[in-house]
């Protein structure tokens, strides 16, 4: 595995995490845990023709017994390792994908990729695409979400412990410390509700449910020696540098996660360390509960409806955030290709000239996570730097619990001693990583 600053073969590149290597959790995921959600994801289909049939017609329900025919036919496609094929709906990005499939059939002595030898990333990336090109090209359910019952129960399960979270942020808020001092300690309290909050992700758990039913504020104390790399301190002194600025929060998973990185958001503004958020969030469905625009909307109103106090209040006061402009929703295609990070500023550069307006983008979670690293096996003595390969349109932090067996940035060691205490202590979500990075490796 590669290291930094050594000869030039090793600074060669590490290879992608692929299901080649039987040991890995990518092998884990394309033999036992993609083929779990398709089938939770046909059983949903299903159950949505059988039960809502009547209601919806003939031509929804026959749409949705296609969708549920495609779903199968995809699971077949990666239990017998098939070769990947091209995608045929109409959806804006098809181009992108179609033209990444051909390169890499290319590479690859003109052979297609296939789910036991390509790279873990692009193989499950392509995945929710094509649970995507199921929908597309159904006639009268081309709106359909079907990860949003999976979504909106996440949250419903969640909400005793959103009305904790939000009552503690509305006293919070309305006794803003204006002594740094002071204020320190809330900032590095929110930015480790936020990290935790990436626990509850419903691709890790194959859809399994996976909500926060307990206070988390109660539980950060006990959290703090599972976070691996702690670089809080680091981005304090950088916002503290910068004063009132943007910071842009990449989202990961609707639900409880949505709710703490809305918080943070919250905390940010009403303390005066940024004037604007701006939020990213993906175009179609993706990885079972990461966040569309219909989540992000629907989750304030579902906090602006209740009769509890603090739920109402700042799902009114968020709303509004997002018509004065101190809250502003991207959702650009680029989160929802197979490019990693490092490939931003050649693909898409109108998003990488937009992040670097920010002093600050948050990236949730652990596929951004990957993709900034590039789902390379790097030694876990890399340095973070190092290993973004040169993604860097402004400072930037991870925020970022384990579920995937790449992690850079420790120290020699470390990995070895947490293994020990936990066997799979990078995949399990126990551990997490606060990852900081305000310069370019030269
Ligand atoms: O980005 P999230 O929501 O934190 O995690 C999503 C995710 O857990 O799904 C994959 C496993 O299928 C992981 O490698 C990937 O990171
Ligand atoms: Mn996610």
């Amino acid at each position: 595995m590669a290291a930094e600053n050594g000869t030039k073969e090793e600074n060669a590149l590490p290879p992608p995490l692929s299901a080649k290597f039987k040991e890995s959790f990518a092998f884990v995921t394309i033999k036992d845990r993609l083929p779990v959600i398709l089938s939770k994801v046909a059983d949903t289909v299903h159950r949505k023709k059988n039960n809502l049939g009547a209601e919806l017609g003939n031509e929804k329900a026959e749409d949705l017994k296609g969708i549920a025919g495609e779903i199968s036919k995809l699971r077949y496609e990666i239990q017998t390792d098939k070769d990947v094929v091209a995608l045929e709906d109409t959806r804006g990005d098809v181009d992108i994908w179609n033209e990444v499939l051909k390169n890499l059939t290319k590479q690859n002595n003109n052979q297609p990729p296939r789910w036991f030898s390509a790279a873990w990333l692009y193989l499950e990336c392509y995945m929710y695409r094509r649970i995507q090109q199921s929908v597309e090209l159904s006639k009268y359910m081309n709106e359909y979400d079907v990860f949003e019952d999976q979504k909106k129960n996440a949250y419903v399960t969640s909400v005793p412990a959103i009305q904790t979270l939000l009552t503690y942020l509305l006293t919070s808020v309305e006794n803003i410390p204006v002594d740094s001092n002071k204020l320190q300690p809330l900032f590095s309290q929110l930015i480790q509700v936020a990290l935790w909050g990436n626990k509850c992700d419903l691709s890790i758990s194959a859809s399994m449910e996976n909500s926060q039913t307990s206070c988390i504020l109660d539980q950060l104390h006990s959290l703090e020696p599972f976070i691996l790399l702690n670089h809080t301190q680091q981005l304090w002194n950088h916002l503290q540098k910068t004063g009132k600025c943007r910071i842009d929060i990449v989202l990961d998973n609707a639900g409880f996660e949505l709710i703490t990185d809305l918080c943070l958001a919250e905390f940010l503004l009403s303390s005066n360390m940024a004037s604007e958020i701006h939020f990213h969030g993906k175009a179609f469905p993706w990885f079972v509960s990461d966040v569309t625009s219909d989540d992000f909307l629907w989750t304030l109103e579902s906090l602006a409806s209740t009769n509890n106090l603090a739920l109402s209040r700042f799902g009114t006061k968020w709303q509004q955030r997002i018509q004065d402009g101190t809250w502003v929703l991207h959702f650009d295609k680029f989160w929802t290709t197979p490019y990693v990070f490092e490939e931003m500023k050649s693909k898409c550069l109108t998003l990488h000239s937009e992040l670097s307006k920010a002093s600050l983008i948050i990236f949730k979670g652990d596929l951004n996570y990957r993709k900034l690293v590039g789902d390379l096996n790097w030694d876990t003595t890399v340095s973070f730097e190092r290993s973004l390969q040169g993604f860097h349109p402004a400072p930037l932090v991870s925020l970022r619990a384990l579920k995937c067996d790449v992690v850079v940035g420790l120290k020699p060691g470390q990995g070895e001693e947490t293994k020990v205490k936990d066997e799979s202590w990078m995949i399990n979500g126990n551990w997490s990583v606060i990852c900081f990075c305000d310069k370019q490796l030269k």
